[in-house]
């Protein structure tokens, strides 16, 4: 009889902590300043293979250990107010101190802390929650030839709720059999924006791979992105989502050499005008609308990637 037992192999392992919570006070001027952020660290290498195959630790930093390993960075490093550079830190002290480490993943999420304005003047010691929204970053490091490191990184912005009330318009899409929808020379515009952007650096001796980084201006990056994304949101004088987003990511890749590829994910929230003709034909549609109905679901989705044309430069 043929031996038809069922074969597995393991395809893929990555394992580490998630959700480590870390808060780093700045005290070195009178001004403090924080860095609160919820950091995922993955390991793996095939090394661990065995860990899952047959039930040896003998290569397994535990979990335990690499939550440690966040707190002690966090105390040494000068990079915690960059989670680019602080992430790639953490993720390049695991492949330093285990050489049988072959990929770190670290995804960092830095919560807002906004400082508190008292009596018109910023505080020094005091912060609120100004929002949901979150920056982000995914960093791969990996190792490369003779000692070097690769690093990849995606840096986000995600959760940025924003509203407008005209400048928006939607109007010659497709009408067919199973179109409802009117055509709309004013609406309301709101979405909830996450955008992503990418840096690569490929086979750095790993002594560089520190100062290599450090060049890459990733705070100011991250601000213009976001003041980019904001002031196209409100200038635009939108004909769709997927018009907006284009320039809004094509305006990022013209003001920064750094960034090659910016991708956007924008969920069009709908505010439809509440049609109120059956209260003594009270006018409130089209060009007479002011109390609309906001929809909680569903929601449209735009998602598009822009990538830089070859040989073309950008500003900064
Ligand atoms: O900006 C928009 N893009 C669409 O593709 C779309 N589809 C839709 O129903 N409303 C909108 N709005």
């Amino acid at each position: 009889m043929a031996n038809n037992s069922v074969k597995v192999f393991l395809d893929k392992q990555e394992y580490g902590k998630d959700r480590v919570r870390l808060l780093k006070v700045h005290r070195d001027s009178k001004v403090h300043r924080v860095d609160d952020m919820t950091i995922r660290c993955l390991l793996s290498g095939a090394a661990f293979t065995t860990s899952y195959t047959e039930a040896s630790n003998k290569a397994v930093v535990a979990t335990d250990s690499i939550k440690n390993t966040c707190y002690v960075l966090a105390k040494s490093s000068k990079n915690v107010d960059t989670i680019e550079l602080y992430g790639s830190e953490l993720g390049n002290h695991f492949l330093n101190t285990y050489n049988w480490v072959e990929n770190a993943h670290v995804t960092i999420i830095r919560h807002r802390w906004a400082r508190m304005n008292i009596d018109g003047k910023p505080h020094t010691h005091s912060f609120w929650r100004d929002g949901e929204e979150t920056r982000q970053t995914d960093i791969w490091v990996k190792r490369g030839p003779n000692g070097q490191r690769t690093v990849e990184i995606k840096s986000a912005i995600t959760g940025l709720l924003v509203l407008k009330t005209t400048g928006s318009s939607f109007e010659d899409f497709v009408r067919d059999e199973y179109t409802t929808l009117a055509e709309a020379k004013d609406r309301i515009l709101s979405t909830c924006v996450d955008s992503t952007w990418e840096f690569n650096v490929t086979n750095v001796q790993t002594s560089a791979l520190m100062s290599t980084l450090s060049q890459i201006p990733f705070n100011q990056i991250y601000d213009s992105v976001r003041e980019v994304t904001c002031k196209v949101f409100a200038e635009d004088e939108s004909a769709s989502v997927q018009a907006t987003l284009y320039k809004m990511a094509a305006q990022s890749i013209e003001n920064w050499k750094w960034l090659h590829r910016v991708s956007y994910a924008l969920p069009n929230r709908h505010f439809f005008a509440v049609d109120l003709s059956y209260f003594r034909g009270t006018k409130n549609l089209a060009e007479n609308a002011d109390v609309y109905q906001p929809l909680s679901d569903p929601s449209g989705l735009i998602c598009a990637t822009v990538t830089r044309a070859p040989n073309t430069t950008a500003r900064l």
